[in-house]
């Protein structure tokens, strides 16, 4: 089943809310709409960063969407530092990033918290790209397999069939966040497949059928076009790359099976 591609921009802690307006502005005018029809192209900017990315791309209708890079568990209240699903929605993102590598690590985040995110961002109609992804140590050891379907399992624990097939899963070996090793083709391909034969298990075939799973770890424009062209990779969550408005653009033109 084909799915469209998704390249999703996670520019992490960096670019205020006046640089993000110049790299958003530069984006749309480096990725002509024609190839819009054949990638979804977002940006998941820090939270200070919304409000103007909201604006810009209102401002000119650009078919680029947005989204959080975390969102509370909780629906409202007394949670100092938090961001809720709610207030995110209201800021028409599309997405919210849940489970990043760097949320499980420096801020302890486990599956049973990210299931609750997921759940908290499905309710108020946004789509979570969901991260996983093993260590160095367990590639090493041989278990990622099993660890990323575990976390899969642990991280959509409690969600009925129609809430997982709105959710887009994230891929990203940890060893290759940042570091400049990009998983091979083949080591992306086969743990995206056994994840989707995992939800085939649980949620059915037309669930992970639909279901984007994306590949993410040191993506840039030299390996994107080889890394979608696997069968069950069906786009990429982009990291530095992603802060090059130019680099940007061309990388998604190349998911989009460019140059048309
Ligand atoms: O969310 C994005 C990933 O952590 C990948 O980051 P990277 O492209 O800088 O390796």
């Amino acid at each position: 089943m084909a799915r469209k591609p998704l390249i999703a921009g996670n520019w992490k802690m960096n670019l205020n809310h006046l640089e993000a307006i110049g790299v958003v502005q530069k984006l749309y005018f480096g990725l002509p709409t024609k190839y819009y029809d054949h990638v979804d192209v977002a940006v998941c900017p820090p939270f200070t960063d919304l409000r103007s990315v909201q604006t810009v791309i209102e401002a000119d209708s650009m078919p680029i969407t947005y989204g959080g890079q975390d969102c509370s568990p909780e629906e409202s209240g007394a949670f100092t530092g938090d961001v809720s699903a709610a207030m995110l929605a209201k800021l028409g993102c599309t997405y919210v990033v849940l489970g990043h590598s760097e949320r499980r690590t420096v801020h302890g985040e486990d599956d049973a918290l990210v299931a609750r995110k997921v759940a908290k961002a499905l309710e108020h109609g946004l789509t979570p790209i969901l991260c996983l992804g093993e260590g160095e140590d367990v590639r090493d050891a041989g278990g990622h397999v099993e660890h990323c379907t575990g976390q899969l399992d642990g991280s959509l624990a409690g969600l009925s069939s129609e809430q997982v097939g709105r959710v887009v899963v994230a891929y990203e070996p940890v060893w290759a966040i940042g570091t400049g090793k990009t998983a091979t083709t083949q080591d992306a391909q086969e743990v995206c497949h056994a994840l989707r034969e995992r939800l085939r298990e649980v949620h059915g075939g037309a669930v992970a059928d639909a279901v984007r799973i994306l590949y993410g770890g040191s993506v840039k424009s030299g390996n994107v076009k080889e890394l979608v062209a696997q069968s069950d990779v069906d786009g990429a969550l982009v990291g530095g790359a992603s802060l090059d408005a130019e680099g940007f653009a061309e990388l998604c033109a190349l998911a989009a099976g460019g140059p048309l």
